[in-house]
């Protein structure tokens, strides 16, 4: 089948490899023409595990074009919505205005057989909206076809989650629903063969699945960081705490690593627009607790810079502060909402000389907060530091050897906000280790 995808960010790169992999033949439009060029030529602006070889494998088969040009799409049958829908500046609302605009760019293109499907993560109510612009937009005698197929990958295991999804969820309404549920289920033929579960529903609850699947997820880490406020008072130990409630089957240990919390492209942008939306719908009480769950979670920022001035003597003025980490999470250059990149702002506010480190989102950390001052290595980091933050819990990092460490730093001590790091191999090297929620030994 011939697909679409507009919008080639950290979703629609992924979704138009991986669509061509799986044997679809897809042009990819983004209105970002140095995205397009880089994409075209094989080397992604963004850092995915497995993209990079992923193009290599499908660029030479002809099946995967990139193009700014809307007109290309024409001969697409299913054109997939994957446009960002980011946080408006000084609102908790989601600026749809991309999804609007690549639907009015879209529209002219449409004929009887197509069906556009969208898969950005939007406020409920979008994709009836939507319907209406490429219905306004649309060629005379042409009706609209739409489905709404949220998405749930993750970063760092972007391709694995597209190719093998947990679940499909298809949003279909209006006298095609039976066909554009037959054209989904043959786009995803392959991950349907294996027995993956697909459920159909309306719109306003396809695109609520969304939303409430990373409210869900939010709260679970958000919850164990409040333990992890409750240990800190009472000398407790959030590890242990979080290993033995999880082995409850109907608790799951997944999304309970206690530490500086959630950042990325999605879950902090998604709870407050989820909680802006449900008040705009009157139902803005069912969702308070979800200000809990942002507050809860920004607190451990705090926190961590608490106890780096802790460690520096009641100060950071003057003090030289390691940063280890600046993507929001190890495998992924994203460094949207990233913590490790706010505590790392937080310090130099608090007059720090702050020098950060990342493994590799150093390129797009450099490109788009200047402000910060970087570190090629690990040791150029560390050099001269009163104390050392790992925040982004790099396998690079857990591998490390703190005794080696040990002569560059002005004082051995290390504040684990991701309760990765082996306390025990650290404090056998001589170093201090202090972690979020965690007794200080
Ligand atoms: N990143 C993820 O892991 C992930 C996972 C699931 C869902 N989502 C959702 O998917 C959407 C995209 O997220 P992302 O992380 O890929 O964002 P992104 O910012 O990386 O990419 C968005 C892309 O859309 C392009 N774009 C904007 N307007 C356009 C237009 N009119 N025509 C063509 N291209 C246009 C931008 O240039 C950009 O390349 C969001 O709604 C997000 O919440 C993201
Ligand atoms: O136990 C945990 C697990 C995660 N995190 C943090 O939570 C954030 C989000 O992690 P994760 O959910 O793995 O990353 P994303 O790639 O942002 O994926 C989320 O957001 C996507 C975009 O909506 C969804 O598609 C995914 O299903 C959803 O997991 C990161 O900062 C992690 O460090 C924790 O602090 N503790």
């Amino acid at each position: 089948m011939t697909i679409s995808v507009i919008g080639t960010g950290y979703l629609g790169a992924v979704h138009a490899a991986c669509m061509a992999h799986l044997g679809h033949r897809v042009i990819a439009v983004d209105s970002d023409e140095a995205k397009i060029e880089a994409l075209a030529a094989g080397k992604p602006a963004i850092f995915e595990p497995g993209l990079d070889e992923l193009l290599a494998e499908v660029l030479p088969t002809g099946r995967l074009t990139f193009t700014t040009d809307y007109a290309q799409v024409a001969e697409a049958q299913v054109h997939f919505v994957c446009v960002g829908t980011p946080q408006l500046a000084g609102e908790n609302a989601a600026d749809t205005t991309y999804v609007f605009s690549a639907g009015r760019s879209l529209a002219p293109y449409l004929d009887e057989g197509s069906l556009v499907v969208g898969k950005s993560t939007v406020p409920v109510g979008t994709a009836a909206a939507l319907k209406r612009t490429l219905q306004d937009g649309a060629p005379a005698g042409v009706e609209v076809r739409l489905a709404w197929n949220p998405e749930f990958l993750r970063e760092g295991f972007a391709i694995e989650d597209t190719v093998t999804p947990d679940r499909f969820v298809y949003g279909v309404e209006g006298s095609h629903a039976d066909d554009d549920v037959a054209l989904l289920d043959q786009v995803y033929e392959r991950p349907l063969s294996t027995g993956t579960p697909r459920l159909v529903m309306d719109y306003p609850t396809a695109e609520l699945v969304k939303v409430a699947a990373n409210a869900f997820l939010a709260t679970k880490i958000s919850f164990i960081n409040a333990m992890s406020e409750v240990c800190e008072a009472a000398g407790g130990d959030v590890v242990r705490l979080a290993e033995a409630i999880g082995h409850d089957d109907r608790i799951g240990s997944r999304f309970l690593g206690a530490g500086v919390g959630f950042g990325g492209g999605c879950l902090p942008k998604d709870i407050r627009a989820f909680m802006a939306r449900a008040g705009e719908l009157g139902a803005d009480q069912a969702l308070t607790f979800l200000r809990e769950v942002d507050s809860i979670n920004l607190r451990r920022r705090a926190r961590m810079i608490d106890l780096a001035r802790e460690e520096c003597g009641g100060t950071l003025a003057g003090r030289a502060v390691a940063v280890l980490g600046a993507a929001f999470k190890p495998n992924s250059d994203d460094i949207r909402d990233s913590p490790a990149l706010d505590v790392a702002e937080m310090a130099r506010a608090a007059g720090a000389e702050v020098r950060v480190h990342d493994p590799k989102a150093l390129p797009v950390a450099r490109k788009h907060r200047a402000d910060l001052t970087y570190a090629d290595t690990v040791e150029e980091a560390v050099a001269g530091a009163h104390v050392v933050l790992h925040l982004t819990e790099w396998q690079d990092y857990r591998d490390l050897d703190p005794a080696r460490l040990t002569p560059l730093v002005r004082k051995p001590v290390v504040i684990d906000g991701r309760n990765k790091l082996d306390p025990a191999r650290w404090r056998a090297a001589g170093w201090t280790y202090r972690a979020l929620g965690r007794p200080h030994a």
